[in-house]
């Protein structure tokens, strides 16, 4: 365990945000503000993004008017996307979608109609617009590892990539320098590089066209492609429609993209990482022509751009941690912060290790790097809930939001290991529909109610994150014998946990105990643990 740092003043923690100061609190009150910095840094951290670009007549020299001229709801703003690079291309006058029938006759498409060629008349763009329409198929969507072809829930036409193609990419004009800036940025300091350099790589998915006055996609989330898939873009064509709003949600916060005002002369564009939860409201009129792209963060690159990354010291919760570890109060003998990650990662894949902690999101890598760079020994690890709360049914009511007594069995309703798609309408009565995927996100545990030591869960921390594993035969063993042989480590009595539990995934599937045998799935979930050392009045940095 490295020594616990014992920080200067800090001079250089944040240029806006004073450094919030901590005098002499027990290490039980730090640890209440700890929590409540931790979490509030994650309500103000980033999931999505988006941008305008304006579609002109003529060759602008800065064509690349980026600013978001998204809505939000909440107070959180969508991100405001910067200027291009210089070496961004010309913005063309128009765009064109080209095209195959089931004859294999090519056709295109000119947008925005309006820049129709004068050799060509509005009328005719018209009737392409309506042949484009009509040569999509339905589009499906996933649930439960089916394609589902439901109007109700999602209303809209689609190309695959083999059947179309556009002069459009989404590297002009900066748009996947700018995501890269603000879903996966570069953290640094200036003496610990504590993240390999990550890049964004970007593929095409669908053409989809939502077309009024019912074209619309109820909420889902996207299933990602392959495991290194962080996240997904949009970009929607210059095609007049009306409604049709884009709503995307994370850990309770919502950003709403309302297209529809410059629909017939500009590009706009949202992206957002992959397990956000997203809808597009009904377009009641026009057409909403888009294109989806799966955004993969990719190897990790040797060289480091240091005037790209962002200084770690300038992120507020930096400087609290920093004074908070200088106070003699705060866990003088040392001890382990557990913080459940926000958002959900392939944690249980065979090649897990080379993608966390490289792949990490928003607030979970801006805490992973803050410790980092504070010299915390920090490790992402998987945590397994063991069912002490069987034995106290009556306690279960109090984590899924108060839901009262015989409930049933949360273990059948949490089944599925990701937040489904179409549970809203296949559970129509179930408000919001999410809670019973992820019945912990409406559970905001209290510093001091210990609820998740003492009373209700055993919580088993592994050694290492690790690969589903699975057992053909019965194993005479319990829950916590099996988590100590599978992933060592120990029953963490002492350890300190923030924020609560969030996305699971299958860890390890075994036959279970019964008359007849049947396979049980043991579930982990993500967490970064922090080493934080005794504090030592000599221990300098
Ligand atoms: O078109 C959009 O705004 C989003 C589309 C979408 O959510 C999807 O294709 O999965
Ligand atoms: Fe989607």
């Amino acid at each position: 365990m490295p020594k616990r740092k014992h920080p200067e003043p800090s001079t250089d923690a944040g240029p806006s945000e004073p450094t919030p100061s901590i005098p002499k609190l027990s290490t039980d009150e730090s640890l209440r503000s700890l929590q409540e910095s931790i979490v509030g840094a994650k309500a103000s951290a980033t999931f999505v993004c988006g941008g305008t670009i304006p579609i002109i007549e003529h060759p602008n020299p800065n064509p690349s008017d980026t600013e978001s001229k998204s809505k939000s709801k909440s107070t959180l703003k969508a991100s405001q996307a910067k200027s291009p690079p210089s070496h961004s291309p010309k913005t063309p006058s128009s765009r064109h979608i080209f095209w195959t029938k089931e004859d294999n006759t090519a056709r295109r498409l000119n947008l925005p109609l309006s820049q129709t060629p004068e050799s060509q008349p509005i009328d005719s763009s018209k009737e392409r617009l309506k042949q484009l329409i009509s040569d999509c198929e339905p589009a499906t969507f996933g649930y439960k590892k089916e394609d589902i072809l439901d109007p109700s829930y999602r209303n809209a036409g689609k190309l695959d990539p083999n059947r179309f193609a556009c002069n459009f990419h989404p590297c002009e004009h900066g748009i996947l320098e700018n995501i890269e800036q603000i879903l996966l940025p570069g953290l640094n300091n200036t003496e610990q590089n504590t993240l390999p350099f990550r890049k964004l790589s970007v593929e095409l998915y669908k053409l989809n066209i939502y077309s009024g006055p019912n074209g619309v996609f109820r909420k889902h989330v996207d299933t990602p492609r392959c495991e290194s898939q962080i996240g997904s873009l949009v970009i929607c064509l210059p095609c007049q429609f009306e409604g049709g709003d884009l709503a995307v949600r994370h850990d309770g916060k919502e950003v709403v993209f309302n297209w529809e005002e410059r629909s017939s002369d500009t590009i706009q564009w949202a992206a957002f990482y992959s397990d956000c939860e997203h809808e597009i409201k009904t377009i009641t009129n026009g057409d909403r022509i888009t294109l989806t792209y799966n955004l993969f963060v990719t190897e990790p690159i040797a060289a480091c751009i240091t005037q790209s990354l962002l200084d770690i010291k300038t992120l507020p919760l930096y400087g609290f941690l920093q004074d908070l570890l200088s106070k003699e109060t705060f866990m003088a003998e040392g001890g382990t912060l557990g913080i459940w990650c926000s958002h959900s990662y392939p944690h249980t894949i065979e090649r897990v290790n080379e993608l966390l902690p490289r792949g990490l999101k928003g607030s979970d890598l801006a805490l992973y790097a803050v410790l980092k760079a504070l010299g915390i020994d920090t490790k992402i690890l998987p945590a397994v809930l063991l069912e002490k709360y069987l034995e106290r049914p009556e306690k279960w009511g109090e984590l899924v939001g108060n839901k009262g007594e015989g409930e049933e069995d949360p273990e059948e309703e949490e089944e599925e290991e990701e937040p489904e798609e179409y549970y809203d309408h296949l559970n129509p009565k179930e408000e919001g529909g999410i809670s019973e995927e992820r019945p912990f996100d409406t559970f905001k545990p209290q510093w001091g109610e210990e609820w998740n030591r003492d009373e209700l869960f055993i919580v088993h921390v592994g050694d290492a994150l690790k690969g589903h594993t699975m057992d053909k035969k019965e194993m005479d063993e319990n829950s916590k014998e099996k988590c100590v042989r599978l992933y060592g480590g120990n029953i963490a009595e002492d350890v300190t946990w923030i924020a609560g539990p969030r996305y699971r995934k299958a860890a390890h599937t075994y036959l279970a105990w019964g008359n007849e045998s049947e396979t049980d799935i043991l579930y982990s979930y993500a967490t970064i643990v922090a080493q934080v050392p005794p504090f030592k009045k000599h221990a300098k940095v």
